[in-house]
């Protein structure tokens, strides 16, 4: 394929000096060397105008073309199948899995930038992979670490609205409590009140976001430090990347967990439009609120500031069929050893298996809303294993879940992906480095989803994207509709 031999081209590619752009597989690589273009937001004030000039082409042009039908199936089962909402960042592929802006997982291994020699890619290169469609240079990365460590100092009054609530409470409630405490800074609600023009709403959310990927760590890292290590918080190295430095104040400083924690990061960041988390925050729902700030939603429930739909868009991935499932995943393989020992056999396995669904209960880690195959985000933390932690009992039963699980579930006739997602493998990771504290997994999985979800945002802004508002109807409606159709 093109495209594939197009990549082995790249590394000679990104050697060349002079300035030289191509196009591959829907992504543009380009080599640069000027001191503006270490600058993200120059680089996208020069995109913008063109991307715009795509929009209103293929809306004047296309506008009309169908995109197929809208069944009934569809309409009560949650939308399955049903193209209806524009993406720019990543697209999913049912097989494959997801492509970051064109580029599979394994190829951004292969060309974003690294920490270390031939280590895992730095999620600020996929940040600017997403928001540009480039592959940055090390020196783009770079700077972005340093631009993103200068934005991220936390008011005080966020720490303060975190320990209003009771150390007991869930950490994703915290974390959302954080991000909410940050929203009365935001530069947009600001822009907004001030009365600026639409067509340049995507500066102020812009800023919002940076600065909202830049401060997550060091909130997420609190609620860590707050509730299982006795408060006792870690200063910022701020020379640290940023996933680098996310670990160290979490309190985990092993170079393979810091390359865990970039390869975390990097895959967890985004997967097209229509996930819970992404969908919510691109919604862009005040309604989502936590108290005590439930009063803030004065922008409206179009436009929202990027600290409101983040914030909502949390409260979906803390859900146990989306983001928590990684915290199931952990408990559920420990309540296994709890219950049969650590040397658990095959057929203690698939009993197990067999008593969750009895109980009513899905196997977490498993199945998927849209993918039909095993998710590329399990195979690369499988290699990743593999590499670092081969012996680790939990990954070795992780594994035979790979052989048990499958089975089984076909065997139920009704479940469409019977294959391991990204969460039936994130766990057994943290946990051998130390971070074994299943509940706090899932704000993890926020700290990434932020950078997914805030590209995507500054495009629905530079773009002028509509409040989105689809149709609903009744069952009366589609029984008098079918009735209709049939006569
Ligand atoms: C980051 C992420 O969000 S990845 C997903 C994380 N979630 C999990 O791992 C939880 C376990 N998995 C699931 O519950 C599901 O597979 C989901 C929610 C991810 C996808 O749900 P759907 O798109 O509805 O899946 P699908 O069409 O295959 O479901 C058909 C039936 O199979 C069941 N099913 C699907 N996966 C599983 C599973 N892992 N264990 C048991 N039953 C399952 C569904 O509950 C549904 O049953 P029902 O008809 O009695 O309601
Ligand atoms: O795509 C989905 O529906 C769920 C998922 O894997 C994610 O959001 O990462």
């Amino acid at each position: 394929m093109a495209f594939f031999r197009g990549l082995t081209a790249v590394s000679r590619l990104r050697s060349r000096v002079a300035q030289e752009a191509t196009t591959l597989g829907g992504v543009r690589w380009l080599q640069m060397q000027s001191a503006s273009d270490l600058d993200l937001k120059s680089q996208l004030q020069e995109l913008i105008p063109e991307q715009q000039d795509r929009l209103k082409k293929l809306k004047s042009e296309h506008g009309k073309v169908q995109l197929g039908n809208i069944t009934v199936d569809m309409v009560l089962g949650g939308m399955r199948g049903m193209t209806g909402m524009l993406w720019e960042t990543s697209l999913l592929d049912p097989d494959e899995g997801i492509r970051f802006r064109g580029l599979s997982i394994p190829e951004c291994q292969k060309v974003l930038p690294t920490a270390v020699k031939d280590g895992e890619p730095l999620p600020e290169g996929l940040l600017w992979l997403l928001l540009t469609g480039k592959v940055p240079t090390k020196e783009q990365v770079d700077a972005l670490s340093k631009e993103l460590a200068s934005r991220s100092s936390v008011p005080g009054h966020v720490y303060k609205a975190i320990d209003a609530l009771p150390v007991t409470a869930h950490p994703m409630t915290q974390f959302t409590t954080g991000v909410m405490a940050l929203q009365v800074e935001s530069e947009f609600q600001k822009a907004y009140d001030k009365g600026m023009s639409k067509s340049k709403f995507w500066e102020p959310t812009y800023e919002d976001c940076l600065n909202l990927i830049a401060r997550l760590p060091a909130v997420a890292s609190y609620v860590y430090r707050r509730i299982f290590k006795g408060g006792k918080t870690i200063a910022a190295d701020n020379a640290l990347d940023y996933a680098a430095n996310f670990s160290h104040m979490l309190g985990f400083d092993d170079p393979k967990m810091l390359e865990l924690m970039r390869l975390y990061i990097t895959i967890h960041t985004d997967h097209e439009g229509g996930n819970v988390s992404a969908h919510t925050g691109h919604l862009e729902n005040p309604g989502v609120s936590v108290w005590p700030f439930n009063a803030l939603g004065k922008v409206g429930s179009a436009l929202s500031d990027p600290y409101l739909s983040f914030a909502a868009a949390l409260n979906g991935l803390a859900g146990p069929l989306h983001g928590l499932a990684n915290q199931e995943v952990l408990l559920w393989i420990k309540s296994v050893i709890g219950e049969t020992g650590s040397d658990v056999t095959t057929d203690q396995l698939r009993e197990y298996v067999w008593k969750t669904l009895k109980s009513g209960k899905v196997v977490p880690g498993f199945g998927h809303g849209v993918l039909r195959k095993t998710d590329p985000r399990y195979t690369c933390q499988r290699e990743f294993a593999l590499k670092y932690l081969p012996e680790d009992p939990l990954f070795q039963l992780v594994s035979k879940l790979y052989e048990v699980v499958p089975p089984i579930l076909t065997e139920l006739g009704k479940v469409k992906n019977p294959w391991p997602n990204v969460d039936a493998h994130s766990g057994v990771l943290l946990n051998h480095f130390g971070l074994s504290e299943a509940r706090y997994y899932t704000v993890l999985f926020g700290v990434s989803r932020s950078i997914g979800i805030g590209s995507q945002l500054i495009w629905d802004r530079a773009l002028g994207l509509p409040l989105e508002r689809p149709k609903s109807v009744t069952m009366e409606w589609l029984e008098n509709h079918c009735k209709k159709v049939a006569a």
